[in-house]
């Protein structure tokens, strides 16, 4: 399959992503009155996410089945690397398109290395590089190989599914992935995690990504540009995040960001992006004495006790230490919640909030202790986002406002070129 690679950012980068075209894309269901899908023309890049977000029924879906052909378009084109593929084989097409959807969408009755090893065999992989793939994908989505290879689905958790289902899509190396509201089932603790797990995948793989949502804090927080989309799927507004936080192009758009936009700009920062830092950690198997002694040295109040796997396990205070009597196995407070450093700044501020106690601790892919954010740093960080916004939002006004004087001008002298002026104005 030939490739057109349209941004500079992925060409040459070892990035697979293509670029998918959709030209006046309808679909009308048979029985209805009026198309579903009205017209949509857009051009998603190479190796950017584009999140489809709008109300119920206006169109999402079926926008994201038709470039795959699950739903066959009544008319338009879609276009693939720059490939016509409104016309081929759908099988072979979905070959190519990596699939996840809400319900993980696994065979119940196949193990999990099974499910990933899937389309890679259908598409006549040796067998042993099906098998190195689906260690690779089970390491690549966070779950231990060893542990996970031989369960069925219905041994897992819902946030387990989603990332076999995620592995699955992504087994066969397709260029190009479609998620459906694929975290739309999981409770907001894992959707956090799993959203966090999709960015750091995205940040190694840059495959195209179309992910469909009605969340719109979810868009912000995954999209390089969101597409909002009103009935029949037409486009309200197809920007980046911040353009339609800080500029939404009408009222529709305005309505759907909804109140609140300067807390929802949490979203776009990462914990990465702000300061981690170091804090005194022991391990469970330390002696108590030698926690105490560390406690004592390290100038702060309190210090996190790690897990074998030297994961954050309990706070633990100087108060807890004194009543432990040899052994911590009552002592200090379970670490409720973690954060990893492609969570947002608010999924750690609601953290921080949770765990009420002005810090909450950072973890890698496989959940080990990296650092900790405090409650300060972040404030430091909203206050910084707040100042910018109202800076660009002042640009924004005196912009508006010089372009409407200059029109009120034109028009004014009776200007013959008011027209052109007041078109350039507006555009
Ligand atoms: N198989 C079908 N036959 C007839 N109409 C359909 C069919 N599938 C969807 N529709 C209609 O097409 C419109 C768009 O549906 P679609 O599922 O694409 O919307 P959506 O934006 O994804 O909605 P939601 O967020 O609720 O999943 C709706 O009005 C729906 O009723």
């Amino acid at each position: 399959m030939s490739e057109t690679v349209t941004t500079s950012e992925t060409a040459g980068t070892g990035g697979h992503g293509a670029t998918i075209e959709l030209e006046n894309l309808t679909k009308r269901y048979p029985g209805s009155s009026g198309p579903s899908v009205d017209n949509v023309s857009m051009e998603i890049r190479a190796g950017e996410t584009v999140v489809f977000v709008g109300p119920s029924g206006c169109g999402k879906s079926t926008t994201l089945k038709m470039i795959n052909r699950l739903i066959e378009p009544t008319g338009g084109r879609i276009r693939i690397g720059g490939e016509d593929v409104t016309d081929m084989d759908p099988v072979k097409l979905r070959r190519r398109i990596g699939y996840a959807i809400q319900s993980s969408g696994l065979f119940p009755h196949m193990t999990v290395a099974q499910n990933i090893a899937l389309v890679p065999r259908m598409t006549g992989w040796p067998a042993g590089r099906v098998k190195a793939r689906v260690e690779e994908m089970l390491d690549l989505v966070g779950l231990d190989p060893g542990e996970f290879h031989d369960r069925y689905p219905r041994q897992l958790s819902g946030g387990q599914q989603q990332r076999v289902g995620v592995a699955r899509a992504l087994a066969a190396d397709p260029p190009v992935l479609l998620m459906d509201e694929p975290f739309g089932a999981v409770d907001p603790i894992t959707r956090d995690h799993l959203q966090d797990e999709l960015i750091r995948l995205q940040h190694e793989l840059h495959r195209t990504i179309v992910f469909v949502t009605h969340d719109f804090d979810e868009a912000i927080k995954l999209g390089d540009r969101i597409a909002v989309l009103r009935e029949r799927s037409h486009i309200a507004q197809f920007d980046t995040p911040e353009a339609i936080l800080t500029n939404p192009a009408d009222d529709f758009v305005s309505g759907f960001v909804g109140a609140g936009a300067a807390l929802k700009r949490l979203n776009l920062t990462r914990v990465r992006n702000v300061e981690i830092t170091d804090y005194p950690t022991v391990a469970v198997d330390d002696p108590l004495q030698e926690i105490f002694n560390k406690l004592r040295s390290s100038g702060t109040n309190e210090i996190l006790l790690l897990d074998k796997l030297r994961r954050p396990y309990k706070w633990l205070r100087r108060g807890d230490l004194m009543r432990a009597r040899g052994s911590l196995a009552r002592a200090g407070t379970l670490v409720s919640d973690t954060v990893t450093r492609d969570a947002t700044l608010r999924d750690a501020l609601e953290a921080v909030l949770t765990d009420n106690a002005g810090r909450v601790a950072v973890t890698g892919r496989r959940g080990e202790y990296e650092g900790v954010v405090d409650m300060e740093t972040l404030m430091n960080s909203v206050r910084e986002l707040l100042e910018a916004d109202r800076l660009e939002a002042a640009e924004a006004r005196a912009e508006l406002e010089a372009a409407r004087t200059d029109r009120t001008h034109a028009e004014q002298e009776g200007d013959d070129r008011t027209g052109g002026k007041s078109g350039e104005v507006r555009a």
